[in-house]
């Protein structure tokens, strides 16, 4: 260290040098060195979780660091994305909370976002417009859902994953054969993210009720598409019933929440705002559980024997090493049933699709 780095002056330069860096610094932060404020003074290693978001300067990204910086379970924050980090980055490090943050911009900066890592929430890729469905996203982001998990492999390989790239039932059975390919599998740390499916789920059933959705709770199973979203409204707690017309308007608006909001934003996108929300709660709720919390139960598609497939969305305990518990799916209606033998075939397909990706 230069003899003066602790200096008054000398401080003040390296954060002039980090607002307006010369050409040779940027060029430095362009081969791996972490894009951020020069720390004026170590900060004394506050505890808590190392959490990267990756695709941070996306729709879903740019909401999601900002709810992840407001976490206090969250003592550094990495964001990464292949561009605009350096903007998310500035403006997010500027709110006032514990988190130390850091932006990586670029493959070339993938390791070092990665390294050291907990949590690793990954909001990258395309998402859809009117007409699409989830799995015409296969083709863009099943290659880029590789390419990120195989950094995970390399850089953070016990770190838990919370996987929202769309088709979520195919990019998570392609994350596990990228790690099962690299040595560093565990099904308990591979989460693929639904929680957008049970906030759906909560709000409609609550609409219905007229009560706060708040004190609803709607297990939603299955995966994340279409028919394969299955709301269980004969489990909602607290116990209530419905008509069969409102049955039949509630399924159906669950499972095409997603398409409403692409509707609504004609051509602008897909959920963003809610889905941070969502992703927000479950990787909350997931660094409760590393951190030894108890009874923390949410729905996730996960490596799962509750049905005959190996990848299906339903309630998971979470604990210190991620889905340590696959609860069952309890006792189903004749309507659940049938929409249960629907969403497998898909749901099926969708898995074969992922591994058949990662096989040719
Ligand atoms: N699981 C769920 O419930 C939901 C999933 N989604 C999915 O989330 C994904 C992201 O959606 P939006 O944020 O709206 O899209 P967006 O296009 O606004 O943002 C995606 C971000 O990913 C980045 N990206 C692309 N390739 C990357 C790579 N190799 N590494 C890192 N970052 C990369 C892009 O630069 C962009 O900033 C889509 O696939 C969408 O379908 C969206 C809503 C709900
Ligand atoms: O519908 C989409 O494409 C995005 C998504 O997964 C959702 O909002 O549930």
């Amino acid at each position: 260290m230069h003899p003066d780095a602790t200096s008054p002056s000398h401080r003040i330069a390296r954060v002039a040098a980090h607002l307006n860096p010369t050409r040779p610094q940027r060029a430095q932060m362009e081969e791996g060195a972490a894009l951020r404020p020069a720390a004026c003074r170590a900060k004394g290693g506050a505890p808590g979780f190392k959490v990267a978001v990756v695709g941070a300067a996306g729709g879903i990204g740019q909401s999601l660091s900002l709810l992840m910086k407001m976490n206090p379970l969250v003592s550094v924050l990495h964001l990464y994305d292949v561009v605009n980090t350096p903007g998310v980055t500035a403006d997010v490090s500027h709110m006032d909370t514990s988190a130390v943050v850091r932006g990586f911009i670029g493959q070339q900066q993938l390791e070092a976002a990665l390294t050291g890592m907990d949590l690793v929430i990954i909001p990258a890729g395309l998402p859809r417009k009117p007409g699409m469905t989830r799995d015409d996203l296969f083709n863009k982001n099943a290659g880029i859902v590789r390419s990120i998990c195989e950094g995970v492999a390399k850089s953070c390989p016990n770190a838990i994953v919370n996987l929202i790239s769309n088709p979520v039932n195919s990019t998570v059975p392609i994350a596990a054969e990228v790690f099962k390919r690299a040595g560093t599998y565990c099904p308990k740390r591979l989460l693929g993210v639904t929680t957008l499916d049970v906030a759906r789920a909560n709000t409609f059933v609550a609409e219905v009720l007229g009560v706060d959705p708040r004190e609803v709770n709607v297990p939603v199973v299955g995966g994340h598409a279409g028919v394969t979203i299955l709301p269980l409204l004969s489990q909602v707690s607290p116990p209530c019933s419905f008509t069969p017309d409102e049955i039949s308007y509630l399924t159906n608006r669950i499972q095409n929440g997603g398409t409403e909001v692409v509707e609504a934003k004609a051509g602008a996108g897909s959920a963003t705002l809610s889905m941070a929300f969502a992703a927000a709660k479950f990787a909350d709720a997931c660094l409760r559980g590393m951190r030894g919390d108890a009874g923390i139960v949410e729905c996730s598609y996960v490596a799962s024997e509750v049905t005959e497939l190996p990848f299906f969305a339903s309630k998971v305990r979470l604990g210190r090493g991620g889905a340590e518990e696959i609860l069952p799916l309890g006792p189903l209606n004749d309507f659940e049933r049938a929409g249960l033998e629907k969403a497998k075939k898909e749901l099926s397909e969708s898995i074969q699709k992922g591994v058949s990706f990662m096989n040719k």
